[in-house]
């Protein structure tokens, strides 16, 4: 049996690539393909099962109050999601415990190992700073990525009792040491010509670790997102990270 998939954000540069990666995938079937100002209700129309959400921080959460209230599963590569959103989602999935949501700041295997490398060299260095650079046409900063990246970061620090190193800066223009997530640095570059890349630099005595993940094409989310459609289903509640799925 083929799974019966719909997409959210279908015109975009993520969403139509969604759309061609299910068209050609033996076991997906793609049944309804929405974009901003169409009809939700194709989505319920044509009996997805699957949902995948690539639309706009501003709009996902009610694609996905839609989606649950559906009874879809869902997965979710948009930005913008907040604890405060993730406490949200998680009540609604209370009321439908069958369901399964997955959220995955980024869907390429290369960044997934990037952010659990990072996790894992965290509490040997008390001084960490993410660099995220991307298309101009990106309409989030810092990127979900990153910030997921100095939330792992801050909270591997936390559990190992390392407080964040010092930083004698005293004097800075607004903005020159990036935004804080948590208690680390995060610096957002956009330019045109660049897909996704991030940079995590770790500093100690007279050494720096560097991990650097590119995606060169928007091509290298596919099979994370095929993998996530295909595991969905049988994840019920919410999986926030790739990770998860593929159990590193
Ligand atoms: N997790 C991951 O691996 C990745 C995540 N992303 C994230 O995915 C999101 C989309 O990125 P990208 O494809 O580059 O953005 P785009 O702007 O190219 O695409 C978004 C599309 O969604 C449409 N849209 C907006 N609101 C709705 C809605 N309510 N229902 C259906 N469609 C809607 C937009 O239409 P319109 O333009 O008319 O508003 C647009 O066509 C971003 O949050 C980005 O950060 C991107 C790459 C990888
Ligand atoms: O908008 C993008 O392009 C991307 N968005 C995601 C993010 O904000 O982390 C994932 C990837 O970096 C590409």
């Amino acid at each position: 049996m083929t799974i019966r998939v719909a997409v959210f954000g279908s015109r975009g540069r993520m969403g139509a690539q969604a759309v061609r990666a299910v068209e050609n995938a033996d076991d997906l079937e793609l049944v309804a393909a929405v974009d901003a100002g169409d009809e939700r209700s194709a989505v319920t129309d044509a009996k997805a099962e699957v949902v995948i959400d690539f639309t706009h921080p501003d709009a996902v959460m009610d694609n996905l109050r839609f989606a649950v209230d559906a009874g879809l599963h869902a997965v979710v590569g948009t930005t913008g999601f907040s604890e405060e959103r993730l406490t949200t989602l998680r009540g609604w999935l209370a009321d439908r415990p069958e369901l399964g949501v997955l959220i995955a700041p980024n869907f390429a295997l290369g960044a997934v190992l990037a952010m659990r490398f990072a996790q894992q060299a965290a509490r040997f260095y008390d001084s960490a700073e993410v660099i995220e650079l991307h298309h101009n046409r990106k309409a989030d900063a810092p990127s979900g990525t990153a910030a997921h990246t100095a939330r792992l970061i801050g909270q591997a620090r936390a559990d190992a009792g390392v407080a964040p190193g010092p930083d004698a800066t005293s004097s800075e223009l607004p903005g020159a040491r990036g935004a804080s997530v948590g208690d680390v640095r995060v610096h957002s570059v956009r330019l045109p010509g660049l897909v996704a890349h991030e940079e995590i630099l770790f500093g100690g005595e007279g050494e720096t670790l560097t991990i650097r993940h590119d995606s060169l094409d928007r091509a290298s989310f596919m099979p994370g997102v095929l993998l996530g459609v295909r595991s969905v289903r049988t994840r019920p509640g919410l999986t926030v990270g790739l990770e998860h799925v593929l159990d590193l």
